[in-house]
């Protein structure tokens, strides 16, 4: 019986922790707050930023929502971005991903100053990750890190093989398990032995983009088992990349969907936004 990493209640945790030190910084005169620019509809992104919005005013930093139409030009949008840029008061600027055909993500990404860039996903804040340095790490793969550890895992030395290279989860990932000592093992779409690799992991994390993809027999018994998938159904039921029900019985600890991970995405965006609080003089 594998025990549940409870994303839900942790993320939880963390918000009453950061609500509790920005009233300590707000004391001293300190504020943040959070741009976060959606453009077109996405009726998940929707719900994203609804509950980002939600999050900053939990724990008492501003929000400042910008919501465009699906034919915003690139153009329009970097000038957005530099105004905000620009703007004293506006801490942490976010641009909710994916973003429209017409447009270059990586462009609008590297518009965004890295001292506000609270998403990670700036090439110097990848950057400052990969050589050790000091910067925003992306939310999703932080807040991994942090269901492991408040579940008391194990990292140092233990064989993490992660599925799926993507630049906002995967890599990081990667690098992430690294910095915390593990042996990692990242495959991809040209990987050919995915089940065996898989196998090994002492922790398996999963960012495929594969509904229910991975099953038991990818799984070793007692495998730690991160989900990071999100899957509708056409019920509107939500579902990872891993067939949980198979998978469960097998590991000594795995995360659900919804209530795992995705939950601790919002609550590391909020401790990125008041991280800017801490080291503003
Ligand atoms: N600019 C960004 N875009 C995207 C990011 C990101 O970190 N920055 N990550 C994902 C989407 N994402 C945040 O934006 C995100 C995904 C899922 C959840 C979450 O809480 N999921 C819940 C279920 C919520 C629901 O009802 O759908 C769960 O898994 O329990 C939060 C944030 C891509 N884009
Ligand atoms: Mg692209």
């Amino acid at each position: 019986m594998a025990k549940l990493i409870d994303g839900k209640r942790i993320s939880a945790e963390i918000k009453d922790e950061l609500k509790r030190e920005v009233a300590e910084w707000k004391e001293k005169g300190k504020e943040a707050a959070l741009a976060v620019i959606q453009v077109g509809n996405d009726p998940a992104s929707s719900v994203y930023v609804r509950n980002k919005k939600r999050a900053c005013e939990y724990i008492g930093i501003g929000s400042l929502n910008y919501e465009l139409p699906e034919e915003t030009t690139e153009a329009e949008l970097l000038d957005l971005i530099a105004e905000l840029n620009a703007k004293k008061e506006v801490s942490g600027i976010l641009v909710q991903l994916p973003l429209p055909k017409h447009m270059d993500e990586d462009k609008v990404i590297r518009a965004i100053d890295p001292a506000k860039d609270v998403d990670g996903f700036h090439p110097q804040n990848v950057g400052a990750l990969v050589i050790g340095q000091k910067g925003f790490v992306s939310c999703t793969p932080a807040g991994i890190i942090e269901l492991l550890k408040r579940n008391d895992i194990e990292i140092d030395g233990k064989h993490c093989v992660v599925v799926g290279r993507s630049n906002i989860v995967g890599k990081p990932m990667a690098l992430l398990m690294l910095r915390e000592n593990a042996t990692v093992t990242v495959t991809h779409s040209h990987t050919t032995n995915l089940k065996e690799i898989c196998k090994q992991a002492d922790i398996l994390i999963v960012a495929i983009g594969k509904n229910q993809f991975i099953t038991a027999d990818y799984v070793k018994e007692g495998a730690v088992v991160i989900d990071v998938g999100i899957h509708r159904d056409e019920n509107n039921k939500l579902s990872g990349d891993v067939k949980f029900d198979e998978v469960e019985p097998l590991a000594s600890a795995i995360t659900p969907v919804p209530g795992g991970v995705g939950p601790m995405t919002i609550a590391m965006l909020m401790n990125n936004c008041v991280e800017t609080m801490r080291y503003t003089i």
